[in-house]
């Protein structure tokens, strides 16, 4: 707000040009001097300016008495003289015994002898009497004894902006924009305006907290209290006037208080989600008060959402419902359903083995898929299938690098009762009669043994088997796909792998190029995983900055799409406050854009910031996580956990900016199945155990399901169960 000093006096009314006053001849008494020429340049001159030379104390007779009188020097800098003020009737034997006493040209009081620099005096109207002000002089210990430097300030200066006055000058003079004299002002008038603009100024802010829909706490340096806004008087139960003046932790947990932290810390906090009580939801904002780099205070303002919550919850329970129903429908009508649909990447790449692999669907000929870990071959498979027989087809995965050799033979065929010592006394069936009518998917057919693939070669050539122990002739009556990230004519001629059985597999090839050829698509996997993810922990996912889908983007991701979707999770997992932060991400991206800075590949779109470096160590979950919903109720001592920012989770950094992905991650308010984060785990065991704990839960122990969702065979999550130590 621009509050420009007030004209209380216009100039000049009078002022005069002093002449350059004749040097005092030698002996002479510098009270004798000849008095100065004074040249009216505005208003009425003196009577008789000879007259006036002649005259004792032309200036004094020419500045009416209890004017305040400007001199300015040479330089241009101002001074006061107040005893022009002063002596309306001046005893001129004392005025004489001053100005002698003083060493200074400009010895005040002497009017005889004004500053011999002084090329001009500005004298103030009588008007100046009706000033409000009091006598100017009055609150001085008796008249001063010289010249004091006067303060000239720029008229349209902000009254934030007066710097201190000079001691003993009670007077500001006023600047036009030209740089000349243009009014004046007490320094008791700018005071009562500064009063004024300040009674002004907190109207307005009171005016403007209450009208914000939020709870605002104002503290100072000291913790107390300044301002407590009405909504904070409803969201917390505490009166203005029982809180006010008071230290904030008297009423609230110390180390809950986000305004207390700010104040201490110096942290700005920025749309985090808590629990100030366990019947309602509110996102805060924190920001400590600073002034000329020293911290003053601190502000902390909160906006129930609870509403919002409820809506989302409902939301959540709706779209829930509505995927249930979607899945129901597409069972019962799978002609409906675009069985690829799942594929999701708009890149070239990703379209043309999509189309590529609709053409194979109606056929029943081996399909060989190549590709990195993690592209999704085995998801591609499964499309291939479901797009082929009929919807109760069976589609049978065998990772052939999981299962040992000597198990290997029997888990492909199957056994007969009593083929070897510690086999089901019934006897089993193995995946390719398992998959009679379906598809079978041999993932990581690189490992197979050597002694298996000549068995396998022959299911490919004559559709005919024997089961271990058996002696009955099977048939196979599947299609067999098979899929590796191995470089398989390598193997061949490393004698790893047959030639034979390369060309039997290999039909028809499907190349599936990893995530780093395709950048691009990581901009719509990234919001898809996300959704998926937020639905599952029952999340409300605000917002995921443009740093951090640029981070992903500029990854290299050897893991692929399996590991971008176990970022996504990641994230959706420490945004505990529904905000996604560049320290969220896996350390390996944080650790991997320390090295290289600023990267960002071809085919992603274009950057609207740069990518932060980062140098610091990502926090640990268990940090990253702390905080969360905070109890409600009163604490012993009277003091209630949960207040003004008061909880929620501590920010671990930097308020994110930038645009975002499209704002809220769709409908994911606060699910049947928020994760707490005081559960968050603190080491990689900890964190797989619990997701897989997860999943179980949200399928109702499907163990297929869920290694499914997490890209494994079965028999790996039963592995990877039993080495967590989890009941199988
Ligand atoms: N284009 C895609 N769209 C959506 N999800 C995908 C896509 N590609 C892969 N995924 C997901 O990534 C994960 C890994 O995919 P998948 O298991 O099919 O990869 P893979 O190539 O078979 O891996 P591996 O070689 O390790 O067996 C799965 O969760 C899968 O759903």
């Amino acid at each position: 707000m621009k509050l420009t000093l007030p004209r209380l006096i216009e100039l000049p009314q009078t002022s005069y040009e002093l002449a350059e006053p004749p040097k005092p001849a030698a002996g002479q008494k510098l009270s004798d001097r000849p008095v100065l020429s004074l040249e009216e340049r505005h208003g009425t001159a003196p009577s008789d300016a000879a007259e006036t030379r002649r005259s004792e104390s032309p200036l004094r007779e020419a500045v009416p008495a209890g004017r305040p009188l400007f001199l300015q020097e040479a330089d241009g800098s101002w001074s006061w003289l107040p005893a022009a003020l002063s002596a309306p009737t001046p005893d001129a034997a004392s005025l004489s015994a001053r100005s002698r006493a003083a060493a200074s040209p400009h010895a005040a009081g002497n009017l005889d002898s004004p500053p011999d620099s002084a090329v001009r005096a500005l004298a103030l109207p009588n008007s100046l009497q009706r000033d409000a002000s009091p006598d100017p002089l009055a609150d001085l210990d008796g008249p001063p004894d010289a010249a004091v430097p006067a303060m000239a300030l720029p008229a349209s200066m902000r009254l934030d902006e007066l710097p201190p006055l000079p001691a003993g000058c009670p007077w500001l003079l006023l600047l036009g924009d030209d740089g000349e004299p243009c009014g004046c002002v007490s320094a008791a008038a700018a005071l009562e305006e500064l009063r004024q603009s300040f009674r002004r100024l907190r109207a307005g802010f009171e005016a403007t907290l209450e009208t914000v829909d939020s709870a605002i706490t104002v503290i100072n340096a000291d913790s107390e209290v300044i301002a407590w806004t009405g909504e904070a008087e409803r969201m917390f139960g505490i009166r203005r006037e029982e809180i006010m003046g008071h230290p904030a932790d008297a009423f609230f947990q110390k180390e809950r208080l986000q305004v207390l932290r700010a104040l201490t810390t110096g942290e700005v906090l920025r749309a985090a989600q808590h629990q100030p009580r366990p019947d309602m939801h509110a996102v805060i904002h924190a920001r400590p008060i600073e002034l000329g780099g020293e911290r003053i205070g601190a502000v902390a303002a909160e906006q129930d959402i609870t509403s919002q919550i409820r809506l989302n919850q409902q939301l959540f329970r709706m779209t829930a419902k509505m995927q249930h129903l979607e899945r129901k429908v597409e069972r019962l009508d799978p002609s409906g359903a675009d069985p690829f649909s799942a594929i999701r990447g708009g890149s070239p790449a990703v379209r043309a083995s999509v189309e590529t692999a609709r053409k194979l669907a109606s056929a029943k000929a081996p399909v060989l898929l190549l590709g990195e870990s993690g592209v999704g071959k085995e998801l591609y498979a499964r499309a291939i299938h479901d797009a082929g027989p009929g919807p109760d087809a069976p589609f049978i995965a065998i990772n052939c690098g999981a299962i040992s050799p000597t198990l290997f033979e029997s888990e492909l065929f199957g056994y007969e009762r009593g083929a070897f010592s510690g086999a089901d006394p019934r006897g089993r069936k193995g995946k390719l009669d398992l998959a009679a009518g379906g598809t079978l998917l041999l993932d990581e057919v690189g490992e197979m043994p050597l002694e298996l693939q000549v068995k396998l070669l022959r299911v490919l050539q004559e559709r005919t088997f024997y089961a271990v122990g058996g002696t009955t002739l099977r048939r196979a009556d599947c299609r067999i796909l098979a899929a590796t990230n191995r470089d398989l004519l390598a193997m061949i001629a490393d004698g790893r792998f047959r030639e034979d059985l390369y060309y039997r597999l290999s039909v028809v090839t499907l190349d599936i190029p990893p995530l780093r050829e395709r950048t691009g698509d990581v901009y719509e996997l990234l919001p898809a995983f996300l959704s998926e993810f937020a639905l599952l922990y029952g999340r409300f996912i605000e917002a995921c900055p443009h740093e951090v889908v640029q981070r992903l983007a500029a990854y290299d991701w050897p893991g692929n799409i399996r590991e971008l979707r176990g970022a996504a999770e990641r994230l959706v997992l420490l945004a505990t406050d529904g905000v996604i932060r560049m320290e969220h991400l896996p350390p390996r991206l944080l650790q991997e854009m320390g090295r290289e800075g600023t990267l960002v590949k071809e085919g992603a779109p274009p950057a609207a910031a740069p990518v932060r470096s980062w140098t610091g160590a990502p926090p640990a979950p268990a940090e990253a996580a702390s905080g969360g919903p905070v109890s409600g109720g009163p604490s012993p001592g009277g003091s209630v956990s949960g207040g003004p920012a008061f909880g929620g989770p501590p920010p671990s950094g930097p308020a994110p900016g930038g645009p975002s992905l499209g704002g809220p991650v769709s409908g994911y308010g606060y699910g049947s199945h928020p994760l707490p984060p005081a559960r968050w785990p603190d080491s990689p065991e900890d964190y797989e155990r619990e997701r897989i704990r997860r999943l179980l839960e949200a399928e109702r122990g499907n163990k297929k399901a869920v290694a499914r969702q997490l890209g494994i065979s079965r028999a790996t999550l039963y592995n990877r169960m039993k080495k967590l130590g989890m009941p199988l």
